[in-house]
């Protein structure tokens, strides 16, 4: 029987196959190690081996991952199909972003990137609609979709909740979106929030004539969720919003089947996230996360405001070129931007990211002036205009609530 050993994980002359999931990691080797022997450690401690010499069966060597590059601090390693059990999100995590992140044979190590091959890729059902959204929910056309979260983030009673949600429909927002920390607290039960939300909904598309919809937040233990899904779908609502990182990529798989049988979109908020990404050479970068949460079937997904806004970001815009990019035929995701977002950053975002977007601004409409109804008003006009190539400056002459925007905000970045 063969034995096996760290360095039988690398090979720098091997050609990954079609069938492989190939992923690049950043490693920054411990002071006794070099970035050959890190290699081999990082492809066997992901897959099949261990630090001791194993005696092994042939055929279990089938399922050893190979390192087969190493490019400066760049380790790039190829999985064998094997490894990995089809539709099963928590269990490839576990291989490529399990036990390596804490070895003692690295200083640091951060999952970069994935190339996710077509059988492995197909086991997951991706999203229903992605930017089909646009199209399929809101006809907004050419246009970014809007959104908006009450502020204060939570403490609002349902009744203001929902009045918030009236108002910022009526100025001509497209969604009302609840936070990531709002769930079913007894300030603002999920149920009653979820009834009077909707009905203020209902009134404000007589009023417009335009479709609006609510992203109301179903996060909890899996249970609970899939009841709330199902109650989402039973009161006319459209979406779901889930904080897919805290939830768990099992418990988002899982509403993922929920919302199909439903017809119901998926809007992935990812608090949590800047644990796994934020320190630029370690962790998971969020351009992992992004592919995973497409993989499990998000239809939107924040992505961050291109360094405009109060929160860091990684690469919103290449992030989103891989949302939009094809997958082996699974639907692309629509990038949402939010975070400090206000309508007079509203060009140079549209400038850096494009239209195929969702626009959500909380603190930047209800901390207008003029208050809900107003600073609606002015995000939309800021989005329409940026979307017909229009003059923001020409299109505050016109809408005095988005030239009140302008004049207290500027084109600031909030801190
Ligand atoms: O709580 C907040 O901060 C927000 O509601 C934005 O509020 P404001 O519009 O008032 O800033 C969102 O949760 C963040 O945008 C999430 O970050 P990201 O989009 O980067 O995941
Ligand atoms: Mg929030």
């Amino acid at each position: 029987m063969p034995g096996i050993n760290y360095e039988d994980f690398l090979d720098l002359d091997y050609e990954p196959r079609d069938s492989e999931l190939v992923c690049t990691f950043a490693v920054e080797v411990a002071s006794d190690m070099d970035m050959a022997d890190a290699a081999g450690r990082v492809a066997s401690e992901s897959s099949n081996g261990t630090w001791a010499e194993l005696q092994v069966e042939g055929s279990i060597t089938d399922l050893s991952a190979t390192a087969c590059a190493i490019d400066g601090n760049r380790v790039t390693v190829a999985y064998p199909d094997a490894l990995f059990e089809e539709g099963n999100m928590a269990q490839v995590l576990s291989c490529i972003a399990g036990n390596i992140l804490g070895m003692k044979a690295v200083e640091r190590i951060r999952l970069l990137d994935c190339e996710w091959p077509e059988p492995l890729a197909t086991s997951f059902p991706g999203p229903q609609f992605g930017t089909g959204v646009r199209e399929e929910i809101f006809d907004a056309g050419d246009r970014p979709i809007t959104a908006t979260v009450p502020k204060p983030k939570i403490g609002l009673s349902t009744g203001q909740h929902a009045q918030i949600g009236y108002e910022a429909w009526t100025g001509g927002l497209d969604l009302l979106k609840d936070d990531e920390n709002l769930t079913d607290q007894a300030f603002n039960p999920f149920a009653d929030r979820l009834t009077e939300s909707l009905a203020q909904r209902d009134r404000a598309e007589d009023e417009t004539g335009e479709t609006k919809s609510y992203l109301v937040n179903v996060t909890a233990d899996t249970r609970r969720m899939l009841e709330r899904v199902d109650m989402v779908a039973e009161h006319g609502g459209e979406y779901v919003m889930v904080d897919v990182v805290t939830c768990g990529w099992s418990a988002v798989q899982r509403v993922r089947e929920r919302c199909a049988e439903h017809g119901l979109a998926i809007h992935a908020h990812r608090a949590m996230h800047a644990a796994f990404d934020r320190v630029p050479d370690h962790g998971v970068s969020m351009r992992v996360i992004a592919q995973v949460t497409r993989l499990c079937g998000a239809d939107q997904l924040h992505t961050g405001t291109a360094d405009l806004g109060k929160l860091e970001n990684e690469d919103s815009a290449g992030i989103n070129e891989w949302l939009y990019s094809d997958l082996h035929g699974l639907n692309d995701v629509l990038p949402v931007a939010s975070g400090g977002l206000h309508p007079g950053l509203v060009p140079e975002l549209i400038d850096r990211l494009g239209s195929n977007l969702c626009v959500q601004a909380g603190g930047g409409v209800h901390g207008h002036p003029d208050g809900t109804h107003a600073g609606a008003k002015a995000l939309r006009a800021a989005v329409d205009a940026a979307a017909a190539g229009e003059d923001i400056g020409a299109k505050a002459e016109a809408v005095p609530e988005l030239a009140t925007a302008i004049e207290k905000w500027g084109t600031e970045t909030p801190r």
